[in-house]
């Protein structure tokens, strides 16, 4: 708004389109002339005449009375059509941009063919249907003008659906109507309110058109019919066809150049995070056999795959069993590519729509967690289990304050009012280490750093008390003496609220510093796991040897003892 009100294209355009819509509405009001009443004896009476300040048409109608008039009828005509296209367009581009492959190809195939009819000429033959009503025909002209719409919306949806702050939505336990409303509408207005100035133009002149054809009530002004007429009557009275002419081509051409300062005003607004294709994917779940002394997290044989490009599904996790005492802080370490994300995104249920699990269990509490619908695995998500994202910035909406996204996430899994909530997050934000809470709850994500962005992350997953939390390499996007800062924060954390913690990593420094346990991962395998201090001091896998050899020549390894804090030994290499 503020780039807006700075640019002097939006303001002369939006302040003609205002006059022109305020005469619509409120000239008629105060002219008190039936712009319909037809008067021979001032049959093309000029400019000025006496009652008539614009002139008189043919029929000795008054100009100014059918001008005003048909200022309302463009105004309504642009409402409506406008309006239809953009709750059919944009509903339908959310529905089918969001959920999976087949919604999107059947709303695609509906669109395209409504993109199929005929636009006008349908309008003309359908003059009988709608008996000539400018508004009726304006509905349906609304679902031609549709498909524009549903396609902005689908396309954008795509996109943003891969950002990862969807994914952060998702996994704090929003449901998908609210992630579609709130965090993907959001991103996608932008484009769409600047389609919307167009659609309205659109709908306007083609009213007009319309009633330039003869088509629809003569009762009703409008420019259109105003020129038609002001043509056949071109060579004695050039006004006549002049004023609508005039008045119809400032309202379209304002609209089409509103639409472009507002594209200009919201272009580079919002700064789109890098994307990262992962989406929610239900798997068949897979029932064991074994028995253990019940851990909260207990993974089994889990083997997950991609199809490959001979259709053949390839798999990238080889079953892989591990498990996650309360309480208990577990690395999961290993080089990139090793499978950690994999595995850890399984139990979060946010692996990419194409993998498949192809066998295995994870267990939450005993509570099979595979092939739980996305509704099921959503009183999981945010409450029980709660997840921290390697890249802060990108999992915090650009589009919202700090504060209302961690107020919405909390009161999606409680039942706090907004003001309890608000406290909450404020004495959270300042339990994270947040210097000023009332100043960074009321700021943008971009104007943090990305070390209080972590800080947010963090005060938003813990919120709910989780039993687990799953952080994806937490500290690898942030500074030395940030991450440093930040496992403090986790350790403290997870000591006063007694949760686990399933901590992926390939830094055998963060390993040493924050955890009890460890897993070793290596080419979607785990390869040993055991005591931290046990794995160090003598590690069984060759795999383990030589990560740890490659590793502590490079980092500068704090090996203090999990959860007894302030007695930092610094081992240098
Ligand atoms: N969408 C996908 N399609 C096919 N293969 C994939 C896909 N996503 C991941 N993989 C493969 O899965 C394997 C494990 O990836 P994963 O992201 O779990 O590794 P990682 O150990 O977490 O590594 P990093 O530390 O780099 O994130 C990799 O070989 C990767 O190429």
């Amino acid at each position: 708004m503020r780039r807006l009100a700075r640019d002097p294209q939006a303001i002369i355009t939006t302040t003609l389109i205002l006059i022109i819509v305020a005469a619509g509405f409120l000239g008629p009001i105060f002219l008190a002339v039936d712009p319909n009443q037809a008067d021979l004896r001032s049959a093309n009476a000029l400019p000025g005449t006496p009652g008539h300040p614009l002139g008189a048409d043919q029929s000795g109608r008054d100009i100014l009375a059918r001008l005003l008039a048909s200022a309302q009828t463009s105004a309504i005509s642009g409402l409506i059509g406008a309006g239809v296209a953009l709750v059919v367009g944009v509903t339908m581009g959310l529905i089918g941009g969001y959920f999976g492959r087949r919604t999107s190809a059947v709303t695609e195939w509906v669109f395209n063919l409504v993109m199929t009819f005929p636009g006008v000429l349908l309008l003309i033959v359908l003059t009988p249907v709608t008996g000539g009503d400018y508004r009726f025909t304006m509905l349906i002209f609304g679902f031609m003008l549709s498909p524009t719409i549903f396609r902005i919306t689908r396309n954008l949806v795509m996109g943003t659906k891969q950002e990862l702050f969807v994914d952060a939505a998702r996994v704090s336990g929003l449901s998908n109507t609210r992630i579609l409303g709130r965090h993907v509408l959001s991103a996608v207005r932008g484009p769409i309110i600047v389609a919307t100035a167009f659609l309205i133009g659109t709908a306007i002149a083609t009213q007009a058109g319309l009633a330039f054809l003869g088509i629809g009530s003569s009762a009703v002004p409008s420019f259109g019919s105003m020129v038609g007429e002001g043509f056949t009557n071109l060579t004695r009275r050039p006004l006549q066809f002049l004023w609508p002419s005039l008045v119809l081509g400032i309202l379209t051409a304002s609209l089409v150049l509103l639409g472009n300062a507002l594209r200009d005003a919201l272009e580079g607004l919002r700064t789109v995070p890098p994307r990262r294709g992962r989406t929610e994917s239900p798997a068949e779940p897979v029932s064991m056999g074994e028995e253990d002394e019940a851990p909260l997290l207990r993974i089994r044989h889990l083997a997950i795959g991609y199809p490959s490009t001979t259709g053949e599904i390839e798999e990238v996790v080889h079953g892989v069993d591990l498990d996650v005492r309360a309480g208990e802080i577990l690395g999961l370490v290993g080089e990139s590519g090793s499978g950690k994300t994999q595995t850890a995104f399984a139990v979060l249920g946010l692996l990419p729509p194409e993998a498949v699990i192809t066998r295995g269990s994870v267990q939450l509490n005993g509570r099979e967690l595979l092939g739980l619908s996305g509704e099921e695995l959503r009183t999981y998500r945010g409450k029980t289990i709660a997840y921290i994202p390697q890249e802060p910035m990108s999992n915090l909406d650009p589009s919202y304050r700090v504060g209302s996204q961690l107020v919405e996430s909390l009161r999606a899994t409680s039942t706090l009012s907004n003001r309890e909530a608000k406290e909450r997050v404020l004495a959270l934000l300042a339990r994270v280490g947040i210097p000023d809470p009332q100043r960074v709850f009321r700021m943008y994500p971009f104007e943090i750093s990305g070390g209080m962005a972590q800080r947010v992350l963090i005060a938003g997953a813990v919120a709910s008390r989780p039993a687990l939390l799953i952080a994806d390499e937490p500290t690898t996007a942030l500074d030395v003496t940030v991450q440093a800062e930040i496992l403090d924060l986790l350790r403290d954390l997870q000591a006063e609220l007694g949760m686990a913690v399933l901590l992926v990593t390939h830094n055998f420094g963060v390993v040493a510093d924050l955890c009890e346990s460890m897993a070793v991962m290596q080419k979607g395998r785990i390869v040993e796991t055991g005591k931290v201090r046990q794995t160090f001091a003598e590690p069984q896998a060759d795999y383990t040897r030589t990560l740890l050899d490659s590793i502590l020549d490079e980092d500068t390894v704090r090996t203090d003892p999990p959860v007894a804090p302030r007695d930092h030994k610094e081992v240098a290499r």
